[in-house]
């Protein structure tokens, strides 16, 4: 005789308890990053925002290991930031960036506000596009290879001036304490790593950029600011210890 299973509500509740174990036993999120990497500085600052704990894989740079084939598996571009969320890998700072924001919405780096919005994403990419990508290792070795060194700081700084005097005119009309208003926000993800490195890496004198400079000073008060400098992290060269 075909005996019937009976009901027994506590077994509905398994499948539940096995979710949250394997929640607790989810692999990290992993960040491949270079400490001096402004790009990836970007994505330590949204981590850091979100509350994301996270392992840090070094890619060096200066050594190369940013051509090795394991590492453009993750990225064929060969650049960092890389950032694999389990079986996930996303490259590109502002790829990241947006896909942490919408799998984990907890600090919001982009406001309600439809117009403080589109400035968000207008300032992201200028430093994303018309500023950074002239100063990355390999455009600016390439120019001194040609040029010579005084021409490759020169180049440098032209793009950064001509970056900071649009985001001058561009965030006049909308800057609060931040970027974009009192909250912290999307552009101003962009902002900090690029501002401390034209000041640190490319000589440029801020008193040219009054707002960027004011903003720069609210972006060193902040914690999730400050673990994220190139000095905090764990490849960062004693010497640059902070
Ligand atoms: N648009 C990319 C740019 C990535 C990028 O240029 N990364 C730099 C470090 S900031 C890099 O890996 N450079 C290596 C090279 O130039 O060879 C992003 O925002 O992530």
């Amino acid at each position: 005789m075909l005996r019937r299973r009976r009901w027994i509500p506590w077994l509905r509740r398994l499948p539940l308890k096995e979710a949250n174990s394997e929640e607790r036993e989810k692999p990290k999120l992993k960040l491949y990053s270079y400490w001096m990497s402004s790009c990836a500085w970007r994505v330590r600052i949204a981590l850091n925002l979100k509350g994301l704990d996270y392992e840090y894989k070094t890619v060096n740079l200066l050594k190369g290991d940013h051509f090795s084939d394991e590492f453009q598996k993750l990225n064929p571009l060969g650049y960092v930031p890389v950032l694999v969320d389990e079986d996930i890998v996303t490259a590109d700072s502002f790829a990241i960036i947006m896909y942490l924001e919408e799998k984990y919405p907890q600090h919001s780096l982009l406001p309600q506000n439809l117009q403080k919005r589109a400035i968000n994403y207008q300032a992201a990419n200028i430093v994303a596009s018309n500023i950074q990508p002239f100063q990355n290792l390999a455009v600016a070795k390439y120019i001194e290879e040609k040029l010579g060194s005084d021409e490759r700081l020169s180049w440098v700084q032209h793009h950064i001036k001509k970056g900071f005097a649009a985001l001058e005119k561009l965030l006049a009309e909308h800057t609060g304490k931040y970027a974009t208003g009192d909250e912290v926000a999307l552009a101003d993800l962009f902002l900090a790593p690029q501002i401390a490195g034209a000041v640190k890496r490319f000589n440029i004198n801020m008193a040219e950029f009054p707002l960027l400079e004011k903003l720069n000073g609210a972006y060193s008060e902040l914690p999730a600011f400050q673990s994220a400098e190139p000095g905090k992290q764990p490849d960062a060269p004693d010497n640059t210890k902070s």
